[in-house]
């Protein structure tokens, strides 16, 4: 079964946790119901076309263990249920019949509203659990488990709710292991798909930005923060939404609350690895990033090798609008960054003229052999990022920056140098700054955490965290966002969920 042995070779731990938790909740619902009583809601959307690829794992795997035949099991027969609408994109059509042609699914199609259109099936079948690609963060699934009935005043039938832990993420994750076919939708920048009338493309993946409506977009599995897949869920009339360019630059400071951006922070150090030093500079950077208004989605240590470095420069160029590299820049064999980042971009290091000019300066003809080892520089997709109080210019390969700091000091001067160039050339854009509240207290976490949970679903804007000192010592839940409004309005609601005084604030 192609799902399952993908899964089994991933190195994924997360994806296979979640896998397997998910193929648990299928099982027990074909021990739970006989196969005439289950029914698979199926709509094209990314979430069921997850769903349908665990079904038809959990099926062979459930006729694996009872040691039935499976026949030539491309398909699972379990029945299929579509809601189809007028409103509906063609692309999510056409994509659910192409689904149930290939993997031969009975498919019952209702033209009914969900509602209707449930009581008719339900007095047609004998179904009794229906399957359904819901997740937690969906507005649909407040309260809901991965049990759990319909609501009162819909037919009676158990929601079975496989996939109702997995991040936005972890549906990718799924979908890009597997290889399995997804709505073509969902390449042009569409994150979460509801009816023609109500979607556009996420404008947080939104890559060029014409006066035309036909900016383009990045995939949806590039959104790095999940909790923003529902933005492009608005009204096609909303003025305010819509294609507006994302990282517009006013006064040199982005005044979008809504937009992001984000960076990685690559450190090259095996004395980092080896436990010898800290990596202040990984840690100066994120604070640097942060007070510009960026998102940090990802800071790693890698060791002075160059397929470490290529192999993660590679995974985090694409995944980020910028990325950030120091450590392992000179002349010495461990200093592997440049050939590295080089591998990433699928290009040679060739001896960079202008750049061994200035090493000249620096060094006189010190250098061993014909040329400045620390002159080659990744080809043709090299830029000098030259600044009066550098002594050497930054290296800028496409969204990658490398950095020469070596401390604290030094990386503190590249930062000033990169904003001023940034304020004169526009290098990359300053967003309005993060702000944030943060609130202490000493009730147990057990009475914390569900409203917490609550908080994080009504606030998605919002970065919720908790963190404490001591085990013993109090917590501290920091709210974290670019609109003090919203802050101000989640604390409050935290607030009034408890006694006064539950609360003090941390200056
Ligand atoms: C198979 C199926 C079962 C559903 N069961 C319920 C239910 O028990 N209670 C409920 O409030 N909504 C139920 N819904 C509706 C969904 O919660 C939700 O309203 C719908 O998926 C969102 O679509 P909309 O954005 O078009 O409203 C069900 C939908 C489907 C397709
Ligand atoms: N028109 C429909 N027909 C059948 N099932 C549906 C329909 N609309 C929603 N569902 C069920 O509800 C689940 C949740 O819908 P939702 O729109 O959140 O997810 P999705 O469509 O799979 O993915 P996306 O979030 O990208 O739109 C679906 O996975 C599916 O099981
Ligand atoms: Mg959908």
């Amino acid at each position: 079964m192609e799902i399952d042995k993908a899964i089994k070779e991933c190195d994924d731990r997360r994806l296979k946790t979640k896998y397997n938790n998910a193929i648990y909740v299928i099982q027990r619902a074909l021990a739970l119901y006989s196969i005439e009583e289950v029914a698979f809601s199926f709509n094209g959307g990314k979430d069921s076309t997850v769903l349908l690829h665990l079904l038809r794992a959990g099926y062979y795997l459930h006729n694996k263990e009872q040691s039935l035949s499976n026949g030539g099991l491309a398909d699972s027969p379990i029945r299929t249920i579509y809601f189809e609408s007028p409103s509906a994109f063609p692309e999510i059509n056409s994509f659910t019949h192409d689904m149930a042609t290939t993997y031969g699914l009975e498919m019952e199609i209702i033209t009914l509203d969900f509602k209707s259109g449930l009581e008719g099936l339900l007095k047609a079948k004998p179904i009794r659990a229906i399957f359904l690609g819901v997740r937690i963060g969906d507005p649909t699934a407040v309260g809901q488990e991965q049990f759990s009935p319909s609501s009162p005043g819909w037919p009676p039938f158990m929601r079975v709710n496989p996939i109702l832990d997995w991040s936005y993420r972890d549906v990718w994750s799924f979908i890009l292991t597997c290889k399995v076919k997804y709505c073509s939708l969902y390449d042009q920048g569409y994150t979460s798909i509801g009816s023609i009338y109500d979607t556009v493309p996420n404008e947080l993946l939104c890559i060029s930005h014409s006066s035309s409506s036909d900016g383009k977009f990045k995939p949806a599995y590039l959104l790095s923060d999940g909790r923003l897949e529902r933005a492009g869920r608005v009204k096609k009339s909303a003025p305010s939404v819509g294609r507006t360019p994302v990282g517009k630059v006013i006064d040199g400071v982005d005044s979008d609350k809504n937009s992001m951006l984000t960076a990685s922070v690559i450190a090259v150090g095996d004395e980092i690895l080896s436990g010898s030093v800290g990596d202040d500079l990984g840690l100066l950077l994120c604070q640097k990033l942060h007070s510009i208004g960026w998102t940090v989605s990802h800071a790693a240590v890698v060791q002075n090798d160059i397929d470490s470095v290529a192999e993660e420069v590679e995974r985090r160029k694409s995944a980020n609008d910028m990325v950030f590299v120091f450590g392992g820049v000179g002349p010495l064999h461990s200093d592997v960054t440049s050939a590295g980042v080089a591998k990433a971009f699928g290009v040679r290091l060739a001896p960079d003229e202008e750049f061994e000019e200035y090493l000249r300066h620096l060094i006189g003809d010190h250098c061993t052999g014909d040329r400045n080892e620390m002159a080659q520089l990744p080809e043709g997709i090299t830029e000098l990022l030259h600044h009066e109080k550098l002594p050497v210019p930054l290296i800028k390969c496409q969204n990658v920056i490398m950095l020469t700091a070596t401390n604290v000091p030094e990386l503190e001067k590249e930062w000033f140098c990169l904003i001023e160039l940034t304020r004169s050339n526009g290098l990359f854009t300053l967003m309005e700054p993060y702000v944030a509240k943060r609130l202490s207290t000493f009730l147990p976490d057990v009475e914390t955490a569900r409203p917490l949970s609550e908080l994080c679903l009504k606030f998605p804007d919002l970065k919720i965290v908790c963190r404490r000192k001591s085990r013993s010592g109090p917590l501290i839940i920091s709210f974290e966002g670019k609109d003090l409004a919203r802050i101000e309005s989640a604390t409050e609601a935290l607030c009034n969920k408890f006694h006064s005084g539950a609360f003090s604030e941390v200056k």
